[in-house]
């Protein structure tokens, strides 16, 4: 198979050319045993190219590539130099926009004009911040003991870090891990999910535009059963970054442990529960949940999958909340086109989401009997679209409550007072995010003291921010990203001990 591949969009009438290749010491090469996975396109269930898929053989050249790098050149680059170099970046990312956009669009069926493209502009602002971040983040401290001495502490990269990355927002989830750990100092090997590789490998070839060392950067796609556990179990890597599934998040930490210690970061599922108080402005927790759960086709991991409404509400709520999905969440009026302007629901990734999605809809229906409210389904398609779906009055203890679904599917509580959706909120495995959504201010930052949860919006729901540190309590993970955390989260902490006194 070829190295690169050209493809077209014609909706957007574009044709590029595709690299197929793992991305080595800024080369584009075969895999060692010459595996490729297919890739199709969730939007109409056709296959789009394929591309190599790395072997264990490939982690350790890749690895390999990243120490070498690591130890001849990106160690002695300074904050500064990095900082540069991620600001070029950032600029190709800004000329590239619509072309990455577009190739994530093909790739994982997020509609191009509400999604795609608000990932790439997140992109260039997360990237923009690290460079900037890059020397003023990377201060230790100083500590004066007594008379005759002092300390300080220096924070130094890990040195080689792998990232495992999931197909939900693939280059956004990607830049998440990579700029920070690059503005921090380390060199990367960074494997794409199955599903969705291709935006990532054209995206690899922009850090030897922008003068990235060959090393600093390498790019693995390939199965998380090969090379995912390659990289959670190799010994020279230093520390792995994870964002998937709880299970999978599981026992990539078992093989950090079990391998060489190294440190892990985890940002894995969620349930999380939107709470709505009889207080509210009801129109605008309306759109801030639906879009909370229907964006990206509810496959976020912060989703507020579970609406939590006060009882003297419940009813103008729904009400109001299922017009919102008639009105702003629709498959497109050219027919399922994630390319069409008016498509604010993208197909799922895979026929196994698919199916997976579909499995919970009919537990909910045929075996717990709740009752529920979901928009058309689309006409037969060869795409993975599952219609926006409500759940009413569903229990706490339904695998709907406590399951991620990762689809489109909201799943609606009522409670009577505070200490009820307190309760109700924090009664799931999970803590990853939470909104509240009151006009009274003391309410609002009691909620948010006594949720466990890493995230709380108040009064808006899934607005993340570069800036602010994001990340999990309970099984929903360990560690945190972005902000300044996202680059401690690539740092170690080196303790200097200086004595002045003379003998
Ligand atoms: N927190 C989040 O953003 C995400 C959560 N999920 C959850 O997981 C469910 C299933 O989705 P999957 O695609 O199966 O997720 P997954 O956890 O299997 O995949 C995420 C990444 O982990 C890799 N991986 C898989 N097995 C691995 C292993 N043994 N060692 C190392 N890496 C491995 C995959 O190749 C992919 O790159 C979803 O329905 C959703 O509930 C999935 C994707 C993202
Ligand atoms: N909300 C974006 C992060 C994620 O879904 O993993």
């Amino acid at each position: 198979m070829a190295l690169f591949s050209e493809l077209s969009i014609p909706q957007l009438n574009i044709t590029y050319k595709q690299p197929l290749g793992l991305y080595i010491n800024n080369e584009y090469v075969a895999s060692s045993d010459q595996a490729q996975i297919e890739t199709v396109n969730p939007a109409n269930g056709k296959s789009i190219t394929s591309f190599y898929a790395a072997s264990a053989a490939d982690v350790d050249k890749a690895v390999a590539a990243a120490r070498e790098a690591y130890e001849s050149v990106w160690s002695k680059t300074s904050a500064e130099e990095r900082g540069v170099l991620l600001s070029r970046l950032g600029k190709l990312i800004a000329e590239n926009k619509e072309l990455l956009a577009a190739i994530e669009t093909l790739d994982s069926g997020k509609p191009y004009f509400t999604n795609a493209l608000a990932d790439i502009d997140q992109i260039c602002q997360l990237t923009t911040y690290y460079a900037g971040g890059a020397d003023k983040y990377s201060k230790g401290q100083m500590i004066p003991i007594n008379h005759d001495k002092y300390a300080y502490t220096v924070k130094a990269p890990y040195g080689v870090v792998a990232q495992v990355i999931p197909w939900n927002y693939p280059l956004a989830m990607a830049s998440w891990k990579m700029q920070g750990a690059l503005a921090a100092g380390n060199t990367i090997v960074i494997k794409p999910a199955e599903n969705t590789s291709l935006s990532l490998l054209y995206f690899a070839q922009l850090f030897d535009q922008a003068g990235f060392p060959p090393g600093v950067v390498n790019v693995v796609p390939g199965y998380g059963s090969v090379t995912g556990h390659s990289l959670s179990s190799h010994k020279d890597v230093d520390k792995i970054a994870f964002t998937g599934s709880t299970a999978v998040g599981q026992q990539v930490m078992a093989l950090a442990a079990t391998s060489n210690l190294k440190a892990v970061t985890l940002e894995c599922g969620g349930k999380s529960p939107a709470v709505v108080f009889e207080d509210a402005n009801l129109d605008e927790a309306v759109k801030w949940t639906a879009a909370g759960i229907f964006y990206n086709s509810g496959q976020n991991c912060t989703a507020n999958s579970r609406l939590l409404v006060q009882e003297s509400v419940y009813d103008e709520f729904l009400a109001k909340f299922v017009k919102q999905a008639q009105e702003q969440w629709s498959f497109g009026k050219n027919g399922c086109d994630p390319f069409d302007e008016s498509c604010t629901v993208g197909p799922v990734i895979s026929k196994t989401q698919f199916d997976r999605i579909q499995g919970y809809i009919n537990h909910g229906k045929v075996q717990e009997k709740l009752s529920l409210k979901q928009l058309e389904a689309p006409d037969a398609t060869d795409g993975y679209f599952i219609a926006p779906t409500i759940f009413t009055e569903v229990p706490q203890d339904s695998k709907l409550t406590q399951e991620e679904i990762f689809g489109p599917v909201a799943v609606l509580l009522k409670f009577k007072d505070y200490d009820e959706a307190l309760a109700l909120a924090n009664g799931t495995n999970y803590g990853l995010a939470s909104a509240v959504f009151t006009e009274d201010i003391r309410k609002a930052n009691h909620f948010a003291r006594d949720i466990k949860a890493g995230t709380v919006w108040i009064n808006s729901s899934n607005d993340e921010e570069v800036a602010v540190p994001f990340g999990g309590y309970k099984m929903s993970g360990l560690g945190r990203e972005l902000g300044e955390s996202g680059m401690d989260a690539y740092s170690q902490t080196k303790s200097v001990h200086v004595n002045i006194s003379k003998l």
